[in-house]
């Protein structure tokens, strides 16, 4: 098979990235079993692990490591001698990727057309709590600036049925023009409408947005990546957040997982997310991710009204 011989970098990147991933996973695992999360306070509700720095650490030097002239950007800010352990740097490929033929949009496409954002941890909070379901680890792939695929492992995914450490944890990646793997997925019910969002950065603006969708149920739980889960497993039909503070970290992956599957994740007035290496890293204009690209999309986005969208670029000036 001829595409068997010539991998394009963007499944190399995938491909690569799964497996870092999983051992992104395999870090916060251990940090959480020592008990030593050696937490620093970032800002307000803003916080990093040991978890957080060493699973960055093992991305950003894997990655870089195998594909050095693409830009890699991380959430976390690191002390540059701060060396990790040879173990941590991961040389291969998940070969189930090279199975599937690259779609031709992504056949040539130039190293410095790419550029790859990564969320180390994502519901830092959620982890120091012990709502271990919350935490993924986020690596999204953007192509001139649009997301177009992205990995979502879940290190604790079955933590409340499977004791065993080594056995827990799921791993979800997407391209766009390919689909969706490592999950099942499922449309939301018909006849009710339900909404995640966040629990922990709530205001009166993202309250009123969710009263005005009059949704049957509110799923409000931390993480991003988290959030995106389940919306295409079909647990909810939106994740709606009508504020700033998510950042190009947290929505790569998901959004690039959720455009493979016909979804969509857009700012709150339609507007795609961009991804260049030098855009503004936070969503300044918020997020809407929804389960369909056309018709769910359109019906939550309706919902937005003049004074939400007026809070948030009030907020997007002032900043
Ligand atoms: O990677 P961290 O810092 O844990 O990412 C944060 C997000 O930035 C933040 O938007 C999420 O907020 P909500 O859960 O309140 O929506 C937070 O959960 C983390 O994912
Ligand atoms: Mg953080
Ligand atoms: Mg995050
Ligand atoms: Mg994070």
């Amino acid at each position: 098979m001829l595409w068997k011989m010539s991998n394009s970098l963007v499944l190399k990147i995938i491909s690569s990235s799964i497996n870092i991933s999983k051992q992104a996973g395999v870090i916060v695992r251990d940090v959480m079993k020592t008990g030593e999360l050696a937490v620093v306070d970032k800002g307000i509700n803003d916080l990093q692990t040991e978890a957080d720095r060493r699973a960055q650490n093992c991305i950003i030097t894997s990655l870089s490591k195998q594909f050095p002239k693409i830009a890699i950007i991380g959430e976390e800010t690191l002390d540059p001698n701060d060396k990790i352990d040879d173990k941590w740097i991961v040389s291969t490929f998940d070969e189930s990727v090279f199975a599937h033929k690259c779609p031709d949009d992504w056949l040539n496409v130039a190293d410095e057309d790419i550029v790859v954002w990564v969320d180390p941890l994502d519901g830092t909070s959620e982890y120091t709590q012990g709502l271990l379901d919350h935490v993924t680890v986020l690596i999204g792939v953007s192509v001139k600036g649009h997301a177009i695929g992205g990995i979502i492992h879940q290190p604790f995914y079955n933590y409340k049925e499977e004791t065993d450490y080594s056995k827990l944890g799921r791993t979800i990646w997407g391209l766009v023009g390919l689909g969706a793997f490592g999950f099942q997925h499922k449309q939301p019910p018909e006849g009710k409408v339900i909404v995640t969002t966040t629990r922990s950065h709530s205001s009166p603006t993202i309250n009123a947005a969710i009263e005005a969708i009059k949704p049957d149920e509110v799923l409000r739980v931390g993480g991003a990546g988290h959030k995106v889960l389940l919306v295409i497993e079909g647990k909810a039909h939106a994740y709606v957040f009508p504020s700033r503070g998510c950042k190009k970290w947290d929505t790569c992956a998901p959004e690039g997982v959720l455009n493979a599957l016909g979804g969509r994740l857009t700012d709150v007035f339609g507007n795609d997310l961009r991804y260049e290496r030098d855009v503004n890293h936070t969503n300044e204009l918020g997020v809407l991710a929804t389960h369909d690209a056309i018709t769910a999309h359109s019906f939550f986005l309706s919902k937005f009204s003049d004074d939400v969208k007026a809070s948030l670029l009030s907020a997007q000036k002032s900043n």
